[in-house]
């Protein structure tokens, strides 16, 4: 697995260092909070999200999402489906959203919308990565762990055709793995 790597982009310690730093923020954001649900983006936000979620000091739930866009290719379809919906309605709760890598941002505005119209009584996304240059719709990002530049990246919960989800670190590929 190790040989498919070119580069190492952050490391497991960089990584712990701004989960905890992102956790702390948001323990002093919804320390007033008495309905404070944590909303992971399946699959890719597993890792993240369960780093993080231990990071905040708070009385919280957790629920999942799966939409997806991608398919094997490291390009976005720009068809988002919901494959799995939340268990519980987020009506009246503090809502955050929490996902790996926003990229298109064409995930999350889909997931933004589709919350916004479930009326929770706040609406926030937490992303680790962020690839700023890709970007085709206009998306905020409240809470936001590292600006990555535009190459294909696995590993900490991201994956390419579905593997690579447990490299411990953020890696860059090699380009001729997802190149042929
Ligand atoms: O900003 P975007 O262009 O929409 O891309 C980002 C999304 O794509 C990836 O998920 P994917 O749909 O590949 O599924 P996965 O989380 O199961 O890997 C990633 O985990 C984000 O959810
Ligand atoms: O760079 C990436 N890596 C893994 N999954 C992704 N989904 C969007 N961008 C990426
Ligand atoms: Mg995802």
């Amino acid at each position: 697995m190790l040989n498919d790597v070119k580069q190492v982009l952050i490391t497991e310690e960089q990584l712990l260092e701004k989960v905890k730093e992102l956790g702390e923020k948001i323990t002093n954001d919804y320390k007033d909070s008495d309905n404070f649900i944590v909303i992971g983006v399946l699959k890719g936000a597993v890792v993240f999200m369960s780093d993080l979620i231990r990071s905040i000091e708070l009385p919280l739930k957790i629920d999942f999402m799966a939409v997806s866009s991608y398919g094997t290719s490291t390009e976005s379809s720009g068809v988002v489906r919901i494959l799995k919906d939340l268990d519980e309605s987020v009506e009246g709760k503090d809502v955050l959203i929490v996902e790996d890598i926003v990229d298109s941002g064409l995930t999350l505005s889909y997931m933004h919308k589709i919350l916004k119209s479930r009326k929770p009584a706040s609406l926030k996304i937490c992303t680790l990565l962020d690839k700023p240059n890709r970007r085709k719709v206009d998306l905020k990002i409240d809470y936001l762990g590292f600006e990555i530049p535009d190459d294909f990246v696995v590993g900490y919960g991201l994956d390419y055709a579905g593997k690579y989800r447990n490299l411990r670190d953020i890696c860059v590929l090699k380009p001729e793995i997802y190149k042929g």
